[in-house]
């Protein structure tokens, strides 16, 4: 079976990080090898440009860079590796963050990052794309919920998450056949069900 690149998104708090063990679980049962990942981060240097993603204060082109420079590396150090070895790749997030986040979220030219985009994965595309959408409110007492401090990213607004939501689900209307989404108000075994359904119907059919 062809090898498979899928990667969840959403804002902060939609829950898709307690998602993602269950679809490689479905998956790792037909004996497929999956690589479980995440961005930023999924290599040691990613891991450590991740720490100042999320941690340092930065002027809002350089957290754009470093996201790039990232995955830049996760692409030629993990996600192409593994592809090509004929494994799956389930990322939490990849490029739809950038283009939430950075474009949506921080306002900047989408214009830049088609630029970058190319650059740093010109051939490259995930197969399928989940993304949990939420009221950012709902989301944000999940995440006070957590008890974890937050960081850079979580501690922003409301409207800035309205925005990251909006540009997520431009980029589902913009490619329906890519990128789905998925109700995350629900209870945990009810989008459990929705996911597997979705990975079923794109990618066991
Ligand atoms: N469907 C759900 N309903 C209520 N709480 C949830 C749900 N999914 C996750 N949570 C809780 O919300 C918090 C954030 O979930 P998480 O999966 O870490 O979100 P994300 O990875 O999207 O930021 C966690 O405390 C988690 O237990
Ligand atoms: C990949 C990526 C992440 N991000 C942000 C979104 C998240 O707030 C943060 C880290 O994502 P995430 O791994 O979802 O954090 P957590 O596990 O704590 O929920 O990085 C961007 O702003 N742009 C990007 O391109």
């Amino acid at each position: 079976m062809k090898s498979r690149f899928i990667t969840f998104e959403g804002i902060d708090g939609a829950g898709k990080s307690s998602q993602i063990a269950a679809v490689v679980a479905l998956i790792e049962s037909r004996g497929i090898h999956v690589v479980q990942t995440r961005e930023p981060g999924g290599t040691p240097l990613g891991e450590k440009l991740r720490e100042l993603l999320l941690h340092e204060p930065m002027h809002l082109e350089t957290e754009a860079m470093l996201m790039f420079a990232a995955r830049r590396e996760h692409l030629a150090a993990l996600i192409e590796p593994s592809l090509a070895a004929g494994k799956w790749v389930v990322s939490d997030r990849f490029t739809d963050a950038t283009y939430a986040y950075q474009v949506g979220g921080r306002g900047l030219d989408e214009a830049r990052f088609a630029a970058l985009e190319q650059w740093v994965h010109p051939h490259l595309q995930p197969d399928l794309t989940l993304i949990f959408d939420l009221d950012p409110a709902v989301a944000a007492r999940r995440l006070a919920g957590t008890g974890v401090a937050p960081d850079r990213f979580e501690r922003e607004k409301t409207d800035f998450f309205e925005r990251v939501r909006s540009a997520y689900l431009r980029r589902a209307a913009a490619d329906p056949q890519r990128v789905r989404v998925i109700d995350a108000i629900q209870t945990p075994d009810e989008i459990r069900l929705q996911v597997e359904a979705v990975v079923g119907e794109a990618c066991f059919r």
